[in-house]
């Protein structure tokens, strides 16, 4: 499909949304709430067809923890190294292909970049069986619920949120799409010696995103330039790619890249929220590997 199939297939897809209620927008697989148009069971049942290859490019983020910028990052990584200029293409989620789409994905050439927002546990079990390498993007969860909320405010295909503080209790509790933001975390800290997988935050990404642009193409077995890294890193920054987002993502492009900043969360949480997610912090995360690595002291108190 091409990327401008793509977007139109994205966008008739949000005006879809537009005729329905917001109660029918969201459905449960295995207790996890999903989007019902975006992945409707069906696509959720086709994964287990995929057949993963250990060539396989593998982009990893629970929502809003920057997905996208990474896929920005691989698409010129890819690029640069393989010296294919491939044109701007929405997101390659497994989860809204479809079983069409996914039988495309089995014929395509290697390699293959694909993502996901699905928990780590829910990933086909092939990605892990055939070794594909997996990219993981984590950001520190005070600016992840800030940025789920407006996403949800401004995405058609999820249910408009009642408040900020209703979808605050719900980001706490996972009742949120993809589920809990914490569960996720936890099932990574268990893969954290795997070879095969490579976390990095948003957060070291703002801070220096060159020495993220290295680390991931060594990861993926790439080698650049440093005129080469230094080129993808200046095509990445969050004004780079807002100001080709309509191109590469329509009429979502305003909404997926809002702001890009580390910290909005003090714009948003009360000094309770704030405190109940130091304590959650602290109950699920305080002392894992996973929790060391999202610098919570640094970013959210
Ligand atoms: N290049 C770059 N630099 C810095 N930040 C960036 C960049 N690209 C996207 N973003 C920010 O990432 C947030 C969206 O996350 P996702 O892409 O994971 O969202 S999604 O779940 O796939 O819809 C969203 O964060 P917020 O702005 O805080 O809402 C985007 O602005």
């Amino acid at each position: 499909m091409s990327g401008k199939q793509l977007v139109d297939r994205m966008q008739s897809r949000v005006e879809q949304a537009k005729g329905m209620r917001d109660e029918e927008k969201l459905y449960r697989y295995k207790g996890v709430l999903y989007p019902c148009i975006m992945c409707p069971e069906e696509n959720l049942k086709a994964l287990d067809s995929i057949s993963a290859r250990a060539d396989d490019i593998m982009l990893v983020a629970y929502p809003k923890c920057g997905f996208n910028w990474m896929v920005g990052v691989l698409r010129q990584i890819i690029a640069q190294a393989s010296g294919v200029k491939e044109e701007s293409r929405m997101p390659p989620l497994i989860e809204f292909f479809g079983p069409e789409a996914l039988t495309n994905v089995g014929n395509a050439p290697s390699p293959r970049f694909l993502g996901t927002h699905m928990h780590p546990d829910n990933i086909p079990a092939t990605f892990y069986q055939n070794k594909s390498k997996m990219l993981v993007i984590f950001r520190n969860p005070k600016d992840t619920v800030v940025s789920y909320y407006h996403f949800c405010n401004n995405n058609p295909v999820l249910p408009s949120v009642k408040s900020w503080d209703s979808f605050f209790q719900d980001f706490m509790s996972g009742d949120v799409p993809w589920g809990s933001y914490f569960t996720h975390a936890l099932a990574w800290e268990k893969k954290m010696d795997d070879p095969n997988v490579m976390i990095v935050t948003y957060e070291d990404l703002k801070q220096n995103l060159s020495e993220g642009v290295r680390q991931i193409s060594t990861f993926f077995g790439f080698s650049l330039t440093e005129a080469q890294v230094e080129q993808i890193s200046q095509g990445s920054t969050f004004s780079a790619m807002k100001e080709r987002s309509a191109n590469s993502h329509g009429n979502m492009g305003n909404v997926i890249f809002r702001k890009g900043e580390v910290g909005d969360w003090k714009n948003h949480f009360s000094p309770e929220q704030s405190q109940q997610m130091d304590e959650t912090f602290k109950n699920r995360l305080e002392g894992t590997r996973i929790g060391a690595l999202l610098k919570y002291q640094l970013h959210c108190q």
